[in-house]
């Protein structure tokens, strides 16, 4: 048989290559194999997450897995049905002893395009992190990344049982989606117009009341020195153990943002929210559309959409070049990204999604 061979040592060499390709390997019904997984990452190989979502999607398809252990480098995916919906409960626990706070955000990233897609309404019952570094916070998958997938035609919602944050996890979220949407809206926001409101949540799990009140007030004070008037709420929560960060989302008339700062020991509640909100208004001075998380979020929906998308981003991140390229690989989209005004670039994405599939045995 033949197998896609995709390279995951290319430009990022992260996790996202993965998820993206078992995504488009279910959507499309392509046996895959990845070579060099997480090339480029201090401990390349599966993770937690990243072996969650193997399992996940391979049971969205019924697929056939070799290489799915912890650490390896390899592996072979091929589904043997199109996608089911139906309704999956998954752990990022189950895939290491001990437990892990693997980013439960990344694993929903994986299985919510081929569950749009498919027939069927879906529930997923997620455990792990929901806040936790380097990966997209659940606030910001539920204000910034579902809307943004909602103005393309997904019908999904996301609500929050208990957070998880590093280093034991243990939280959980629930996503239901409705299925058949096909096909897919493109996304148009070439510009973002103008702003509308600034909204977000000052979070603390197990943590004086103080901290996330203390970061709603800087963030507020930070922003109306710009002009802009922020609308911030704090919380406290409790979890498996302390974390604490803000969550900010402003919306355009076009387009939404989300800009997250998480805490640490030693880091002051004030520090959180200067990070924050100075990644806020870099992008709000930038003038584009889209952050840069979001934009290399969008690329694999847009390349399902018969129609052009076009949007402007902050900045052209590894991360986005390297997931047109893994969707280019998969023949179901030509990504045009190009470089504009003060560091800001352009990016069309001209899907052919002839090759998703719905009817393979
Ligand atoms: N603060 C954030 N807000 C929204 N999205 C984020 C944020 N930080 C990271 N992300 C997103 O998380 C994803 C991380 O992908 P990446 O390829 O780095 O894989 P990974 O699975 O996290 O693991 P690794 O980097 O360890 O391989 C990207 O889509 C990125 O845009």
């Amino acid at each position: 048989m033949d197998l896609l061979r995709i390279d995951g040592s290319y430009g990022e060499g992260g996790g996202q290559i993965l998820r993206t390709a078992l995504s488009l390997a279910a959507l499309t019904g392509t046996a895959v194999r990845l070579e060099n997984i997480r090339a480029r990452r201090r401990k390349p190989g599966l993770a937690a997450q990243h072996l969650t979502a193997v399992k996940a999607v391979a049971l969205l398809c019924d697929a056939r897995i070799e290489g799915a252990d912890l650490g390896s480098q390899t592996l072979e995916f091929i589904p043997c049905r199109s996608v089911r919906a139906g309704d999956y409960t998954l752990d990022v626990e189950e895939a290491r002893e001990g437990g892990s706070a693997g980013a439960i955000m990344l694993v929903l990233q994986a299985i919510l395009p081929p569950l749009a897609l498919a027939e069927g309404a879906s529930t997923v019952s997620l455990r792990g992190g929901t806040h936790v570094p380097m990966s997209p916070p659940f606030d910001y998958v539920r204000e910034v990344w579902l809307p943004t997938l909602a103005r393309m035609g997904v019908r999904a919602e996301l609500s929050l049982i208990r957070s998880g944050w590093y280093p034991i996890g243990k939280g959980e979220a629930r996503l239901t989606v409705e299925g058949g949407r096909w096909p897919l809206k493109a996304l148009k926001a070439r510009n973002r117009g103008t702003l509308q409101a600034v909204t977000g949540r000052a979070l603390a799990a197990n943590l004086p009341a103080h901290i996330p009140e203390r970061m709603a007030a800087r963030a507020q004070r930070i922003l109306a020195d710009a002009g802009i008037v922020a609308a911030i709420e704090p919380a406290v929560l409790q979890a498996a153990c302390a974390g604490a960060g803000l969550f900010l989302t402003v919306r355009y008339d076009h387009c939404l943002a989300g800009f997250t700062a998480l805490g640490q020991r030693g880091k002051t509640a004030e520090r959180v929210a200067e990070e924050a909100c100075g990644a806020l208004l870099a992008h709000y001075r930038s003038g584009a559309a889209l952050e840069e998380h979001l934009a290399d979020q969008i690329v694999l929906l847009a390349a399902l959409c018969p129609e052009e998308s076009l949007f402007s981003v902050e900045r052209i991140s590894p991360h986005l070049t390297t997931n047109a390229w893994v969707v280019e690989r998969f023949g179901l989209a030509r990504v045009d990204i190009r470089p504009a005004d003060c560091g800001t670039g352009l990016v069309r994405i001209r899907g052919n999604p002839s090759g998703v599939c719905h009817a393979h045995p």
